[in-house]
């Protein structure tokens, strides 16, 4: 069966990238490209929306598409508790339709977090180091902000200990944003596309987990199993490691 897919940011870095991944793929057609100031009425008739807009604008579209009755992968940042409580209560009233948000959809980016994840209750100490294309709009990344949400979770669950640190005087953002008692690093560099370090540090060892992406393709694969899986996952799911069955 052809899927049809709708690119809402189809003008942006992603939403580009997305519209010539549709287009090669043999089972998806491209049902239309929508971006700011488009009406997105019904979505070209689109079976699956794929959302790569900005944090402000993601909610509403979301919503829209629920509201159409057409399946959504998301891609933006900027997602928090109460815009995914919306998002389930808009769900509720179209339970066939479902929602896939996930902050990074390169394999390599969702294996990290859950490599942190398991790495997290061994070690005293753990900062992440975000680093992106300086065109990037918000910092920390959803990716990092996630990362930091996972690590501290299993920290939580295991009673590990606060990290130690005996710094007292620091410049405003010298030790970077705390994410859920993460420090958390933002950079933004020339030449980057998206790249992560989880460091943990115990007595005499450290381990770095290190993802890059160095260009955008590295996200495809992730989005087309989104693409691929969301129209028989009905309902909310954030993560691509639930489509993954990871
Ligand atoms: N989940 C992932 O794997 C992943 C990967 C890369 C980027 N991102 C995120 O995706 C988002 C987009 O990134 P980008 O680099 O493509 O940004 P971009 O600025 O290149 O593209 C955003 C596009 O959205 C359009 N837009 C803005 N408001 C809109 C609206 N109301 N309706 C429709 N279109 C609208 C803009 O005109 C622009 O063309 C960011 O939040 C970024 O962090 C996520
Ligand atoms: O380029 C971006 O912007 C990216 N945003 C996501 C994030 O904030 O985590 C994913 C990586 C690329």
């Amino acid at each position: 069966m052809t899927l049809r897919v709708a690119v809402i940011g189809a003008a942006g870095r992603m939403g580009q990238q997305v519209v010539e991944t549709v287009e090669r793929a043999d089972d998806l057609e491209l049902a239309g490209r929508f971006d700011v100031g488009d009406d997105l009425g019904d979505l070209g008739g689109a079976d699956v929306a794929v959302e790569f807009t900005v944090p402000g604008a993601t909610l509403a579209n979301v919503l829209h598409c629920v509201e159409q009755g057409v399946h959504a992968v998301v891609g933006t940042t900027g997602w928090t508790d109460e815009s995914l409580s919306q998002v389930r209560s808009a769900l509720a009233v179209q339970p066939k339709v479902g929602v896939l948000i996930a902050p990074n959809f390169a394999i390599g980016a969702v294996l990290t977090m859950l490599f942190a994840a398991q790495a997290a209750r061994f070690y005293e100490s753990v900062e992440v180091i975000e680093l992106h294309h300086p065109d990037k709009i918000d910092a920390p990344s959803g990716t990092a902000i996630r990362t930091a949400e996972v690590i501290a979770d299993a920290r939580r669950a295991a009673d590990v200990p606060p990290a130690p640190d005996a710094t007292t005087s620091a410049l405003d953002g010298a030790r970077g944003a705390q994410v859920d008692g993460v420090p958390v690093h933002a950079v933004r560099l020339r030449g980057l596309v998206a790249h992560e370090e989880v460091l943990f540090g115990s007595p005499g060892e450290t381990l770095t987990i290190r993802h890059d992406s160095f260009h955008r393709a590295s996200f495809m694969p992730g989005v087309l199993a989104g693409v691929r899986g969301v129209v028989d996952r009905p309902g909310l799911t954030v993560g691509l490691e639930e489509i993954l069955d990871l």
